[in-house]
């Protein structure tokens, strides 16, 4: 309580009031939380006995209150950060403040406790200035450690209220905020979301949205709290439709990952660009030639190719034998046969059911002439028996095989990469070193530049059913059964309800909820996550800049209603096949239909680091813009000089400075891709288990990464190994290099042996 007893005895005072009121509002979520498990329990007890239906029940109503309970556990941290005071009323009475928070809460009678950050009351706390005040006399921001409440920092807008000498705004919530140390994880900003990320946070979902903002400007974080607002704003549909949040790296996606729950949404599916296609987890793709490739349009030809590829006939007739007679399969006979299958339409797994029905009445007939003229014409031979002989015959599958392969998309793929001559003919418009760059042996692992070709074969080949007849019947009366027992669930609410004596409890939102979970027993993102062809409600991308032209033409497949939150940074890319504005990017998909927002303060990077970056990209010609940072920092850059051999030496030398520097801080050593490995070795042999490589790395304090898996982190020091080298392994471009300098929240320290980019120093 040091720091209360420090202050002016008014302050101290509001500390008090506000205590009172906070300490009721946790009151009210126990209760809440209680009453949950109340409920959960007994729903649980009853587990154990009657029918399936009730037990498929009871699994849906216990689903929902552990959701619910998870949610009113998550918001314990800082459940509630803000009061409003407003003018008085026409009739002079002073309006009750208004409080800010997490979730909604209100009291057992219905009086309002606290309003949801989302909700439309509460944006005046973001949005009030003291020129566009809208009836507010003061912002107050509550600082709480655990239930108590440590601190307030008022924003005064009415300047009457105001004592000589008093400023205006208080802004140090904010400047607490982004001067905390890192703990490897992104933290929400509910507390202190700014008005220019506040407006795009609330902005319509409808349409594209691009959101372009340089370095630290909170990008990632507004991407995160407009998928919590539009999944409050638009609960129903979103829920069920689900929203799909994507981003560059596993490492990025651990790093985010806890936010969302922190703001009380659990519903979002979230995948790195490696992870979009279901059942592949894909790795980065090393080589820029085959990522530049693999990326363009042109590929979508190229894929169908491959599938038509597959589709053949033979270069002359070929004899098959059925029980002991030969029958010819000329290409005649395929070519029509497969000319049908294609002018079905249908994908070519399915497509090839109609292929195979033509080839096999037509071997039929010719079986059927074949016996009556060997038995002399008179014999009539049942055709459908003959039908049946020439299914089962293995010469007869093995040449349907040949002509017309069911196919997985990873089958159609790995047999093509692996064939220079069937390259040749599926690509004939790339040059010979672009196709040689597309060359892989079958079971090379996927790639991210992979997973867009993968979806695209996904496409044209349809379902690909590798179980027997048998078993797909079996499948089917299961589906159906399961079916059966949702839709009797869902007709025996009511009398569930009363069972349970939980009459009246349940909200709609909940009932919703029910309904959701009785379909099946997967939560929607669940199934979305399990499902190539879901189509989400909205997609939210993050780093955006760097997504290939295949890679967008997934995303655009996912949400056919095409409403999307895209974030990034053009001058940030440094992707083989990143693009070079917004419109290149999006013009295939949506033409000029989007909506282009920009966020324009730098929260993370102090003004002379990023400075420092801004120089280097200019020097370099990248245009990049300059947002203003909001913090000056301690330190300008720190160059320190090293020839060859001793690079790794100076690294030893350096690096317990800045972990001791950092206080308990996070500390990255960013390197180029040829010294990853050497780095790793130091930093091990001085910390040992500290330190961390790659997207596991972000719990422990001391991080050896590359560029591509710091893009969107950050960390309270930096040391930059090496930057030209940095540089020449992206192509000569100094993207990579404008992220690693723009990473840090304290301190920047560049380790170099060859000569460092212009513009970093200033000259
Ligand atoms: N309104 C805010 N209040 C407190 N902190 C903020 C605010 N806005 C952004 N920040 C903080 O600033 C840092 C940078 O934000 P974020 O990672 O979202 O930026 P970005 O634009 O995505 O950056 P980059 O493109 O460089 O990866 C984060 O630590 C974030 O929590």
């Amino acid at each position: 309580m040091d720091r209360i007893e420090s202050l002016p005895t008014d302050h101290v005072r509001s500390i008090e009031a506000e205590r009172t009121y906070v300490h009721d509002l946790y009151e009210r979520l126990d209760e809440l939380r209680a009453e949950k498990e109340t409920q959960l329990a007994k729903v649980r007890k009853a587990g154990a006995v009657g029918t399936m239906q009730n037990a498929t029940e009871r699994d849906a109503f216990a689903t929902m209150y552990e959701d619910r309970l998870a949610q009113l556990n998550a918001v314990e941290d800082r459940l509630v950060f803000g009061r409003l005071d407003f003018d008085p009323k026409d009739d002079g009475a002073t309006p009750d403040p208004r409080y800010i928070g997490r979730i909604g809460l209100t009291s057992e009678d219905q009086t309002r406790l606290m309003v949801d950050w989302r909700a439309p009351e509460s944006s005046a706390f973001y949005q009030a200035t003291a020129f566009e005040r809208r009836n507010v006399r003061r912002r107050r921001h509550l600082i709480l450690k655990g239930r108590d409440v440590i601190g307030v920092e008022d924003d005064v807008l009415d300047s009457s209220l105001l004592a000589d000498g008093e400023s205006l705004q208080g802004g140090g919530a904010l400047l607490a905020a982004v001067s905390q140390r890192r703990t490897g994880r992104m933290a929400d900003i509910v507390a202190t979301i700014q008005s220019e990320q506040d407006r795009i946070i609330r902005s319509p979902q409808q349409g594209v949205l691009v959101v372009q903002g340089g370095p630290g400007t909170g990008k990632t974080a507004v991407a995160l709290h407009r998928a919590a607002y539009l999944l409050y704003e638009h609960r129903e549909r979103l829920k069920s439709a689900g929203v799909l949040l994507v981003g560059p790296s596993a490492s990025f996606m651990t790093y985010i990952e806890r936010v969302l729950p922190s703001l009380g949404e659990t519903g979002v599916v979230m995948a790195s660009v490696g992870r979009l296609m279901p059942g592949i987890k894909a790795i980065p793709e090393k080589d820029r030639l085959t990522a530049r490739v693999k990326g363009r349009l042109e590929m979508v030809d190229f894929v169908a190719n491959a599938v038509a590829e597959r589709q053949r006939t033979f270069p002359s007739a070929r004899f098959v034998k059925v029980e002991g007679t030969t029958l010819k399969i000329s290409p005649k006979l395929v070519k029509r046969a497969r000319d049908k299958a294609r002018a079905t339409g249908k994908p070519h797994n399915q497509a090839r059911e109609t292929f195979v029905k033509i080839m096999v009445r037509e071997l039929a007939d010719q079986l059927k002439d074949k016996l009556e003229k060997s038995s002399g014409g008179g014999n009539n031979v049942d055709r459908s028996y003959l039908t049946e002989d020439v299914r089962a015959s293995r010469d007869v599958r093995i040449a349907l095989n040949l002509c017309w392969m069911p196919l997985t998309p990873e089958k159609l793929l790995s047999d093509i990469y692996a064939n220079p001559e069937r390259l040749a003919w599926a690509a004939p418009f790339l040059k010979k070193k672009e196709r040689a760059a597309l060359y892989r042996e079958r079971g090379s692992a996927w790639t991210e530049a992979d997973v867009p070709l993968l979806d695209e074969a996904a496409e044209l080949l349809g379902e690909y059913d590798s179980s027997n007849g048998r078993q797909k019947a079996n499948q089917e009366s299961d589906d159906a059964r399961d079916l059966a027992n949702a839709e009797q669930a869902l007709r025996n609410v009511d009398a569930m309800l009363a069972e349970y004596g939980i009459d009246g409890v349940l909200s709609a939102e909940e009932l919703a909820a029910f309904n959701q979970v009785s379909e099946t027993s997967f939560t929607a993102a669940e199934r979305a996550s399990m499902d190539r062809t879901w189509a989400y409600g909205h997609v939210v991308v993050d780093e955006a800049q760097e997504l290939s032209p295949m890679q967008w033409r997934l995303l655009m497949r996912r949400c056919p209603m095409k409403s999307f939150t895209i974030v990034g940074d053009i001058a940030q890319a440094s992707s083989a096949s990143a693009s070079k504005s917004w419109s290149q990017a999006l013009e295939p998909f949506v033409e000029d239909r989007f909506r282009l927002e920009e966020l324009t303060v730098n929260y993370r990077t102090p003004k002379q680091i990023a400075k420092s970056a801004t120089r280097m990209a200019r020097a370099a010609g990248l245009s990049v813009s300059a947002p203003e940072a909001v913090r000056k920092g301690d330190w300008p850059p720190i160059i320190t000089r090293a020839s060859e051999s001793e690079l790794m030496a100076t690294l030893r030398e350096a690096l317990p400075v800045e972990v001791e520097l950092a206080e308990g801080g996070m500390v990255a050593i960013i390197a180029p891709q040829q010294l990853l490995r050497e780095t790793r070795t130091v930093a091990a042999e001085l910390f040992g288990a500290r330190v961390g490589t790659g997207s596991g790395a972000l719990d422990q304090d001391i991080v050896v990464t590359s560029t591509s898996d710091a893009k969107g982190l950050e960390y309270d020091i930096v040391i930059i190994l090496e930057p030209a080298a940095i540089v020449e392994e992206s192509g000569g471009s100094v993207g990579s290099l404008y992220v690693a300098m723009t990473r840090p929240t304290q301190r920047l320290r560049i380790l170099a042996e060859q000569e460092i980019p212009a513009g970093i120093v200033k000259e």
